[in-house]
């Protein structure tokens, strides 16, 4: 991380502490409540500049027996730490992301999430996040990502046709 930053600030529209984040997409595989087979991520606004989530794992996020695949750990960390930039300001998407995983995670498991920002140089925003099965200073894994923030509407324009997002919702994300 670089180490001259920008100053955070928490985003006059930004959810309160507390309050559930609003999905950014409906259909999005990890928190969209509308994604046919999703990871289905209930994620929440913390003080400051972090967010928490709660995942089940359930039997068909299997990768070695009985435990959780690598892969869907690294797509809940993206799509929490992808989260947290909204709290000072516009999306961001991921162009960085690693993961350390620590210790199996058991199918049937809570995993619970806490990404943090922290820092932002320009559009980069950099985060890091721990998961654990009940006590947080134990984490079963640890991510750290850069998200690059993006004038959302722009980015996704030429791909919206090709969403899984209803026609009503799609032709709102149409309208200029
Ligand atoms: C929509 C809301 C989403 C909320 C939650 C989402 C959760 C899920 C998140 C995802 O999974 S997103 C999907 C995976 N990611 C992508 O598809 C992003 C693909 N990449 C891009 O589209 C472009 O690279 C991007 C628009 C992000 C940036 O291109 P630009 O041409 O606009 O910017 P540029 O390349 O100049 O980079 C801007 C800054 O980022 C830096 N950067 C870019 N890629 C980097 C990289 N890989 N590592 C480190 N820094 C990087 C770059 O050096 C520069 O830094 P400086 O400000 O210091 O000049």
């Amino acid at each position: 991380m670089p180490t001259e930053l920008d100053p955070l600030e928490r985003h006059p529209k930004a959810v309160g502490p507390g309050e559930q984040m609003r999905m950014h997409n409906s259909t999005c595989f990890g928190c969209g409540e509308q994604s046919p087979a999703g990871l289905r991520l209930k994620m929440f606004a913390g003080d400051d500049f972090f967010v928490t989530a709660t995942m089940e794992v359930e039997s068909r996020f299997e990768g070695g027996p009985g435990v959780i695949h690598g892969g869907i750990l690294s797509t809940a960390f993206d799509d929490v730490m992808g989260m947290a930039p909204l709290l000072i300001g516009p999306s961001a998407v991921t162009v960085h992301l690693e993961v350390d995983y620590r210790r199996p995670i058991p199918i049937g498991s809570t995993l619970q999430f806490r990404a943090d920002i922290m820092g932002r140089q320009r559009r980069k925003v950099y985060t890091e996040a721990i998961a654990h099965i009940g006590d947080p200073d134990d984490p079963v894994a640890t991510a750290h990502a850069i998200f690059v923030t993006i004038r959302a509407r722009e980015h996704f324009a030429a791909h919206v046709e090709n969403s899984q997002l209803s026609d009503d919702d799609k032709r709102r994300l149409r309208a200029p």
